[in-house]
C-alpha cells in the first residue's frame, strides 16, 4: 500500500478554534523486533466523537492502550489535556487518569463484583467516599446508561450482551470523565442493540460534553455518531477527516473500506451523523 501519510484530509483549523485533549506525535510502538506504530500523528479535539478505524491487527487497540500507558512507548509524544505525559509525576498522572473512563471490548468487568460493586471499583480507588454515598452514585449511573436498578445486585454472568456494555460503560462513567476510550463497543450486540448503544453514546456525548476516542469496525456507528475518523494503516494514521471527506480520499484502503460492498450500501441509504436507518 502506498505511504500516504501525509495525506491527511482534514481542513486546516484555526489552533484557538479547537482544544486538543489528545496530541500524539511520531509515536513508535514495537513488541520485540515488530513495529507497530511507525511514526503516527494523531489529535482528538474536546467534544468530538473521533471513530478510530483499521483493518485488524494494524494496532487501534495498541495505541488506545499506549495512550492510556498500559503499552510502553518506544519513542514520540503523547500529550493528555495538554501535558506531556513523560513529564507528569506519578501524582499528576494519576490525576489525569481520573479524567478518562474506558470500556475495553466485551466489557472487562470483573465477574466476582456485582454491577454494583464494578461501577463502584474506580470510586474506590481515587476517592474517599461513603458507602451510602457510592451506592447511590452507582444507581445514578445505572439509571444514566439505561439499566434498570435490579441490575445493580447482578453479577456479569447474569447480564446479556447489550447490559455487559451498559454496565461497563457506567463503570467508564463512575468519576464524571471529560474523556471516554471506547475499544469496539458495539462489537457483538445485534443492529437494533448497537444502533440503541450509538444512540446512548450520542446522548451522553452531548449532554456530558464528553470527547470520546472510539476504535470501531462499525460503519453505522461511523455514520451515525461520529464527527471525525481517523484511519490507521501501516503503522500511521492515513487520513483525518468527516465522513464526507473520508468518502472522498482516493487511498486504496479507504476506498475499499467505505466504498465496498456494505459500504456502498450504507453510503446510498444514509447521510453522515444520521441516526436512522440503521441495517
Ligand atoms: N502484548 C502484545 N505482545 C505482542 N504483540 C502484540 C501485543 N498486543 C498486540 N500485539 C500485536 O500488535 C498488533 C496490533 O494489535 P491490535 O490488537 O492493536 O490490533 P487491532 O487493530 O486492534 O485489531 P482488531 O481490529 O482485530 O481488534 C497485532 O499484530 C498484535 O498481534
Amino acid at each position: 500500500m502506498t505511504d500516504l501519510a501525509s495525506q491527511t484530509i482534514e481542513k486546516p483549523q484555526p489552533s484557538a478554534a479547537r482544544e486538543t485533549v489528545i496530541r500524539v506525535r511520531d509515536l513508535v510502538v514495537a513488541f520485540g523486533q515488530t513495529l507497530v506504530m511507525r511514526g503516527l500523528d494523531l489529535d482528538v479535539y474536546r467534544g468530538e466523537v473521533l471513530g478510530f478505524v483499521g483493518g485488524s491487527g494494524q494496532g487501534k487497540s495498541v495505541l488506545m492502550r499506549t495512550i492510556l500507558g498500559l503499552v510502553e512507548k518506544r519513542s514520540g509524544l503523547i500529550e493528555l489535556f495538554g501535558q506531556d505525559r513523560d513529564r507528569l509525576s506519578s501524582a499528576e498522572r494519576r490525576r489525569v487518569e481520573r479524567r478518562w473512563g474506558v470500556l475495553f471490548q466485551n466489557g472487562a468487568l470483573f465477574s466476582s463484583l456485582t454491577v454494583r460493586q464494578n461501577i463502584q471499583m474506580p470510586m474506590r480507588e481515587a476517592r474517599h467516599i461513603s458507602a451510602r454515598l457510592m451506592d447511590e452514585l452507582a444507581m445514578l449511573k445505572l439509571e444514566l446508561v439505561g439499566l434498570p436498578a435490579s441490575a445493580a445486585d447482578k453479577f456479569p454472568a447474569e447480564l446479556s450482551g447489550g447490559m455487559i456494555k451498559r454496565a461497563a460503560l457506567a463503570r467508564a462513567l463512575a468519576l464524571d470523565p471529560e474523556l471516554v476510550f471506547l475499544d469496539e463497543p458495539t462489537s457483538g450486540l445485534d443492529p437494533i442493540g448497537a444502533a440503541e448503544f450509538d444512540e446512548l453514546i450520542a446522548t451522553l456525548q452531548h449532554t456530558l460534553g464528553l470527547t470520546v476516542f472510539m476504535v470501531t469496525h462499525d460503519l453505522d456507528s461511523l455514520y451515525s455518531i461520529c464527527d471525525r475518523i481517523a484511519a490507521l494503516a501501516e503503522g500511521k494514521v492515513i487520513a483525518t477527516g468527516t465522513m464526507e471527506e473520508m468518502l472522498a480520499c482516493e487511498h486504496p484502503w479507504l476506498q475499499a473500506y467505505f466504498h465496498g460492498v456494505r459500504g456502498a450500501r450504507l453510503a446510498g441509504a444514509r447521510k453522515p451523523n444520521d441516526m436512522r436507518g440503521r441495517e
